[in-house]
């Protein structure tokens, strides 16, 4: 029976970049979830790859059929954005173990509709200190660099991944980003494999 490893922590906490490290490790045998939206498809992308890029009524389609596994929504300043997992038939637990990205609520929709057991957390932590820092560092190279936006997504986080939050979604492992980026990888990967039964810890 496979399982689903789910990446979650604060903005800047170096989600993305484990994310992308261990989906790109062959021996984890892990395969990606690709989720719907209605943003607009962005140069370099191609649909069905980073995203299934879809209209309002594709989502609504779903969710008439029940299909809707979670759907957030973002206020940008383009308009509202929709981001969903669809069960679309790309998720066959019986065959294959997954790695996904999202929020703390997302998570639990997910543990909601695939049953708790299916699900591994892997909780990305890093010090407010560190992490205002790198989120200075990544906004000050954009060409038009927001920094009201990274400071309300800054205190967002530290609401909704509350100790209080986190405690509720039973999560008890953390992974801690604060030193060495490798050594988290590392850490995560070893995790992804004892849960698998590929090696013992
Ligand atoms: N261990 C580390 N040491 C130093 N810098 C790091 C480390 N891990 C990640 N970073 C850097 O911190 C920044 C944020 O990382 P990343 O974009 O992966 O975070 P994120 O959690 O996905 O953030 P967001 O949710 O805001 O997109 C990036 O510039 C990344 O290169």
């Amino acid at each position: 029976m496979g399982r689903i490893f789910y990446v979650m922590g604060k903005s800047s906490s170096g989600k993305d970049t484990i994310f992308e490290e261990l989906i790109n490790r062959d021996e984890l045998g892990l395969k990606n979830i690709i989720l719907y939206t209605t943003r607009p498809i962005r140069a370099k992308e191609t649909d069905g790859v980073q995203y299934h890029f879809v209209d309002e009524e594709k989502l609504h389609e779903f969710e008439r059929a029940d299909r809707i596994i979670e759907m957030r929504a973002y206020h940008t300043v383009q308009g509202i954005w929709k981001y969903a997992t669809v069960d679309d038939g790309q998720i066959d637990l019986e065959r294959h173990d997954y790695l996904a990205i999202g929020t703390l609520v997302s998570y639990e929709k997910l543990q909601e509709y695939f049953g708790a057991d299916m699900l591994v957390p892997i909780y990305i932590e890093v010090s407010d200190d560190n992490r205002l820092e790198r989120a200075l560092k990544r906004e000050r190279k954009q060409a038009n660099p927001d920094y009201e936006e990274m400071c309300r997504r800054f205190l967002a986080d530290s609401r909704d991944f509350s100790e209080e939050n986190i405690r509720k979604a039973q999560i008890e492992k953390r992974f801690c980003n604060d030193g060495d980026r490798e050594i988290c990888i590392e850490e995560a990967a070893s995790y992804i494999k004892h849960i698998k039964g590929l090696v013992l810890l």
